[in-house]
């Protein structure tokens, strides 16, 4: 039988993960192609617009391995699965297979559909979506998703807020979830379009954001979230690859 493959739309790194609980830490992408979702603001459309599906490259685990070996030089560290939604993949082998040399995984996913390879993971970031998006979030498949992963991955939220009813809909997640940390992020509102490799950000429209956000927090007394922005914006705006 031959072996299953998984459509990869880019591999990256090393870099720092920008985002979230592991913000900062050197980091190599897989960035699986396809998403069920289409958020109305997403800043990695290349990766789930299906119009650039030919630029998705179904490899073999044996293939992805060797990338990784080359960017890494052969020296363990963390791996990001991102996407797209790289829970469409089958991620089992690829994850046993860095395992083994001593790598560390790490999926970025929105939570709408549930893996039993989640359970072999060493974080998972679950990023339900907000308002904003367009998106409606199905609660009884981010469950299984926490039912899947169990005990052994760290798990935290992370949820992008563009305006007050995106807040109110982190705090509806982090009341449900309350023995989550929770990690909120100012929305991008100047994603790249997909055929863009650097398209202009407006920086200044996300510190804004970021300020109005952190005295939201404080003025609601909201002391169990953390709000960071996406560092690798800042440093490189919307360039892919970085
Ligand atoms: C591109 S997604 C890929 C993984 C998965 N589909 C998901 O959404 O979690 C990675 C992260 O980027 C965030 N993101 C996407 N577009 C964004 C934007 N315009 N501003 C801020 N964050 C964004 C998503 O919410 C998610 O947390
Ligand atoms: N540096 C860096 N950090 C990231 N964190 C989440 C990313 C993603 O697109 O999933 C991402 C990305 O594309 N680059
Ligand atoms: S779920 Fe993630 S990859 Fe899919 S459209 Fe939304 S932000 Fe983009
Ligand atoms: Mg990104």
């Amino acid at each position: 039988m031959s072996e299953a493959r998984i459509r990869v739309s880019e591999i990256f790194g090393p870099t720092i993960q920008g985002e979230g609980i592991l913000i900062g830490l050197p980091t190599i992408f897989v960035r699986t192609g396809g998403c069920d979702y289409r958020c109305s603001w997403c800043d990695t459309l290349h990766a789930v617009d299906s119009d650039y599906r030919d630029q998705w490259q179904p490899m073999s685990v044996d293939e992805i391995w060797q990338e990784v070996m080359r960017l890494s030089g052969g020296k363990p560290l963390t791996i990001s699965l991102s996407g797209g939604n790289p829970a469409i993949q089958l991620l089992g082998p690829l994850i046993a297979r860095g395992h083994a040399e001593g790598y560390r995984f790490a999926l970025e996913t929105q939570g709408s559909l549930a893996k039993e390879w989640f359970a072999e993971l060493d974080v998972l970031v679950l990023s339900p979506k907000p308002p904003s998006s367009g998106m409606a979030t199905n609660w009884a498949a981010f469950d299984d998703c926490l039912r899947m992963a169990g005990e052994r991955p760290q798990i935290a939220l992370k949820i992008v807020i563009f305006d007050d009813l995106d807040y109110e809909y982190a705090r509806e997640a982090a009341t449900r979830y309350s023995h989550l940390p929770v990690y909120l992020q100012p929305g991008n509102h100047t994603p790249p379009p997909a055929d863009a490799e650097d398209a202009l950000v407006d920086i200044d429209g996300i510190v804004e954001r970021m300020r109005w956000l952190v005295e939201k927090v404080g003025n609601d007394r909201w002391f169990e979230a953390r709000v960071l922005p996406q560092l690798h914006v800042i440093i490189w705006g919307n360039r892919r690859g970085v």
